[in-house]
């Protein structure tokens, strides 16, 4: 196969895997449980891609009208994301889905000898419960949460640890997301950036994060390159 780099790394939420219906769901969850109204899944989807801990700030925000600082600040915040930790490991693998084509991409890549990775800003213990739910995690050489590092993208920290780790140069490393955190990540590390258009982007096209390509699905992915 003539796949031109040896390390690809891919996000999570929005890229392998679409998390937002069930991460709306446990949101909801949370909301009912403080009596606050339910938020849509469009909604939600904008607040994908910083963390778990930052969506429900602004999810609190905007059902309770108060600002994300206050939020932040509050003596309850703690209590909160208790509960949707309960909520959100209980919905993990309710209604999530792989997007097509991921468990064949991902198959075919190792078996040519590509590292693969998933680098996410989902803290570790979510990760693992959607990687464990959608028997992905023997898939991947290396994976990085938003609370594995004492940075988070798009801090390129977490793509220097996987070339450092693999020994691959940033020319032969490839990230493949669906945001423009993902694409800042990329360029803040050096490395080539291709989108994905099924995911979340905080609501805006791909287009405007100016990846090195946008591929239509994961099948593109290993008959385009
Ligand atoms: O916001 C999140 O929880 C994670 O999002 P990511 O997998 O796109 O980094």
């Amino acid at each position: 196969m003539d796949f031109p780099y040896d390390l690809v790394m891919f996000d999570l939420d929005g890229t392998l895997v679409e998390t937002a219906p069930e991460i709306c769901d446990a949101v909801n969850d949370t909301l009912r449980d403080l009596g606050l109204p339910a938020v849509d899944q469009t909604q939600a989807e904008r607040w994908i891609g910083h963390g778990t801990h930052e969506l429900l700030i602004e999810a609190l925000a905007f059902a309770t009208g108060a600002d994300a600082k206050a939020v932040r600040a509050s003596e309850s915040l703690s209590s909160t994301v208790g509960s949707f930790d309960k909520h959100y490991q209980r919905r993990c693998g309710t209604r999530s889905r792989l997007y097509p084509g991921v468990r064949e991409a991902l198959a075919f890549l190792r078996t040519n000898g590509v590292k693969l990775a998933v680098i996410t800003n989902k803290e570790g213990r979510y990760t693992d419960t959607v990687l464990a739910v959608h028997k992905l995690r023997d898939s991947f050489d290396r994976v990085i949460s938003g609370d594995s590092l004492p940075t988070k993208k798009p801090n390129p920290a977490c793509v220097h640890a996987c070339l450092h780790e693999f020994g691959v140069p940033p020319s032969r490393a490839l990230f493949v997301g669906d945001s423009s955190i993902d694409a800042a990540t990329a360029r803040n590390a050096g490395v080539e950036v291709w989108l994905l258009p099924h995911g979340y982007n905080m609501g805006a096209p791909i287009e405007q994060c100016r990846p090195d390509r946008v591929i239509a699905d994961f099948p593109a992915l290993i008959t385009k390159s």
